[in-house]
């Protein structure tokens, strides 16, 4: 078997399924592509083979086992060959069972099956997956990386809540893989040992959330038992007052479940702006777009300083994900006003819409404030291909 050969990696979303095939000696992507709007009369698949024109299907996906399917259908159809050596699942919830990632088995799909009630959008859908994969790759090695799995080193003053013990509830934390990628990809563009960085790590894709590190270690984080607390998302409303969903059932007469769905599907951004989408909000000049950024950007902002706080000195904030990469306006209006901080954005630097690894702010201050692209399918892969190396 070639061990640094392709790698699939497979990311199901709630309503979505994300793939790409990793080479791991070019770290190229031989094929990448999504099937989006499962479950809804108008689904699409998209396929791109390199830089060919992308091949897209427009029709109903039932389920996820269907768009898998698909996925499966159009790489015979339209290739490249699917020969993987591993295949990387993305995991949302690992509790505090997997500090690490794992090599599938039935009792690895049976704790994930557990932990669902903690992540019902998301373990149920990520375990499709890994039945898909394992039936059509028989005798291929199967791996699991746990979003959670890089928090687990919080200490018990930052996961604990104030709550009744026998609740057995705790935070956990998301968005590991790329806080782990990044970070590391941060003290390297730094030239630094990341044993002796703090970092605050500002992951803001479609759900967002901001993370301390000290060490290249996850000291505190902003989402929590779910990925819906911290930081205000496409369509999470991140912190609320937790009597909201006591007050909406007294008033409205709506469970607790429906509550939760609504702050997660129709909450944040699209819930003050209509889109959860960031470059249509941006697009806009009006009053409720402004409101909606500016409540967005205060509330990392107050993120960024509480953990200011926490770490006492920082050596860069990090900005990552799809907002993070691309949205200047985005960091530079997160980090107004914190210049004694040490936090300054230089503005030529900031927009010049360039899409490496880099700092955007002034050449010696005091903290850097980097921007890095994430890429949580490679880090994934390499997880997945160390694990399987591991075990030969
Ligand atoms: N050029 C851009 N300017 C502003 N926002 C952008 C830009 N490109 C992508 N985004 C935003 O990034 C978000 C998606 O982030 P991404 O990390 O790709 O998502 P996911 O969390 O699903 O991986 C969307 O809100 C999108 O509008
Ligand atoms: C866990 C989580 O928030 O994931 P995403 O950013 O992909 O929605
Ligand atoms: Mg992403």
């Amino acid at each position: 078997m070639d061990m640094a050969g392709r790698i699939l990696v497979l990311n199901t979303g709630s309503s979505s399924v994300k793939y790409e095939l990793v080479d791991m000696r070019t770290r190229e992507r031989p094929a990448r592509g999504l099937v989006e709007r499962i479950g809804e009369e108008q689904g699409r698949l998209v396929h791109h083979v390199g830089d060919a024109p992308p091949y897209e299907r427009r029709r109903r996906f039932a389920d996820h086992g269907e768009a898998l399917s698909a996925v499966m259908a159009t790489f015979r159809d339209a290739g490249p060959e699917l020969d993987p050596v591993a295949v990387g699942h993305r995991v949302v919830h690992g509790g505090d069972r997997f500090d690490r990632a794992v090599l599938v088995d039935d009792g690895v799909i049976a704790a994930i099956e557990e932990l669902a009630p903690l992540a019902p959008l998301h373990n149920p859908v990520n375990l499709v997956g890994i039945r898909v994969a394992r039936a059509a790759f028989a005798g291929v090695p199967q791996v699991a990386v746990f979003d959670t799995a890089f928090h687990l080193t919080l200490p018990p003053e930052a996961y604990t809540y104030a709550v009744p013990r026998e609740w057995g509830v705790r935070r956990f934390g998301f968005h590991g893989t790329s806080c782990a990628y990044v970070s590391g990809r941060a003290a390297a563009f730094l030239g630094r040992d990341p044993a002796e960085l703090n970092l605050i790590v500002l992951h803001l894709g479609n759900g967002a959330s901001a993370t301390a590190l000290s060490g290249g270690r996850s000291l505190d984080t902003s989402m929590g038992l779910t990925p819906l607390e911290g930081l205000v998302m496409g369509t999470r409303s991140g912190d609320v007052d937790p009597a909201l969903a006591g007050y909406l059932s007294r008033v409205r007469g709506l469970d607790a479940e429906h509550t939760e769905l609504a702050l997660s599907r129709e909450g944040g951004l699209h819930a003050l702006a209509g889109s959860g989408d960031m470059r249509e909000v941006r697009a806009r000049d009006d009053a409720e777009a402004r409101l909606a950024l500016a409540v967005y950007t205060r509330r990392i902002r107050k993120y960024v300083g509480a953990y200011y706080a926490l770490l006492g000195r920082v050596d860069a904030v990090v900005f990552t994900g799809g907002v993070g990469e691309n949205d200047a306006a985005t960091r530079a209006e997160s980090l107004a006003g914190l210049e004694r901080l040490g936090l300054v954005v230089e503005r030529r630097l900031n927009e010049s819409g360039s899409r490496q690894e880099r700092a955007v702010s002034p050449p010696g201050a005091e903290a850097a404030v980097l921007v890095i692209p994430t890429d949580e399918e490679w880090e994934i892969a390499r997880q997945a291909l160390a694990l399987v190396a591991e075990g030969r």
